[in-house]
């Protein structure tokens, strides 16, 4: 059983060292990012009070535009930042499909980064020697595993850590957009690859830009704005909303240009 319980969570970023008011005032209500606080230290909320549930079967698609917390809401479910207040709670073996290149050693091989990675997901030395053979298959990096990482270009890092991350089923899988790197052969096979393991998933968590992907692929969605979760519901209503919200905004700015105009013009 997979689950996702996220209750009232906030995480704020420290910016040490920025503390200029000048700055602070003119980026505070930008309709991108998350809400800038100005205190002792420079502090940026990219989430504030995001309260919901997944459960198995669940396919989240998280929308929002740039800035809008997608990532960071995809890294506090990893566990790879603590909230800054509230509470999360994981049950089920994550993947996590972001921060790809973390942890990786540039002075280790490519089959030692695999075994990092393996460790990385809770897998113990047998379970990874197991599927060491076929995760080297799917690099095709063939001699090149016996080397530093450090003599990878980054379409090679990427063959390396997408095998190693996608080898093993996971209960909850979470996948920000990076699908975009590597060459048209072999994004073709890790898209298939990766079709392949949501559908073994329990609960799939993914930020994209892409409307077309969610729509194949989610049945819920969440829109985040400035870190607030405005929506979370069906995935076709949650992009309605956000089209809803667009066209506002959008007769929002259209009215502002025009009374500015007026008023330069008189
Ligand atoms: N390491 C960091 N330090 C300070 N602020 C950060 C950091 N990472 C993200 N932020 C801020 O947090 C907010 C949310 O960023 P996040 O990366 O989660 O957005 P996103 O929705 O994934 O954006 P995009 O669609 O552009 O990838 C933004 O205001 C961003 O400036």
């Amino acid at each position: 059983m997979a689950k996702i319980e996220l209750t009232k969570v906030a995480v704020e970023y420290p910016v040490p060292h920025m503390q200029n008011r000048s700055f602070v005032g003119a980026v505070k209500n930008a309709a991108i990012g998350g809400l800038i606080k100005r205190e002792k230290v420079l502090r940026i909320r990219a989430l504030d009070g995001v309260t919901l549930t997944l459960r198995d079967g669940d396919r989240l698609g998280i929308l929002g535009r740039n800035g809008a917390g997608k990532t960071t809401l995809l890294k506090t479910m990893a566990a790879i930042l603590p909230p800054t207040e509230g509470r999360v709670c994981v049950e089920g073996r994550i993947s996590p499909l972001i921060s790809m290149m973390l942890g990786l050693d540039n002075e280790a091989s490519g089959y030692e980064n695999i075994r990092i990675r393996g460790r990385l997901m809770g897998l113990n030395d047998s379970q990874i020697d197991e599927v060491m053979p076929e995760i080297a298959d799917f690099t095709e990096l063939e001699d090149y595993l016996e080397l530093p990482l450090k003599t990878y270009s980054s379409g090679m890092r990427m063959r390396l850590t997408f095998a190693a991350s996608t080898s093993f089923r996971p209960e909850v899988l979470l996948l920000d957009e990076w699908l975009g790197t590597g060459d048209v052969e072999f994004r073709n096979k890790a898209a298939r690859r990766l079709r392949a393991l949501i559908d073994k998933s329990g609960v799939f968590v993914f930020a994209s830009h892409s409307r077309s992907l969610h729509q194949r692929i989610s049945n819920k969605g969440a829109v985040l704005e400035n870190g607030k979760l405005l929506f979370f519901g069906d995935i076709d209503d949650a992009f309605e909303f956000q089209d809803e919200r667009r066209a506002k905004h959008e007769r929002r700015e259209k009215t502002r240009q025009a009374a500015r105009a007026k008023k330069k013009s008189g």
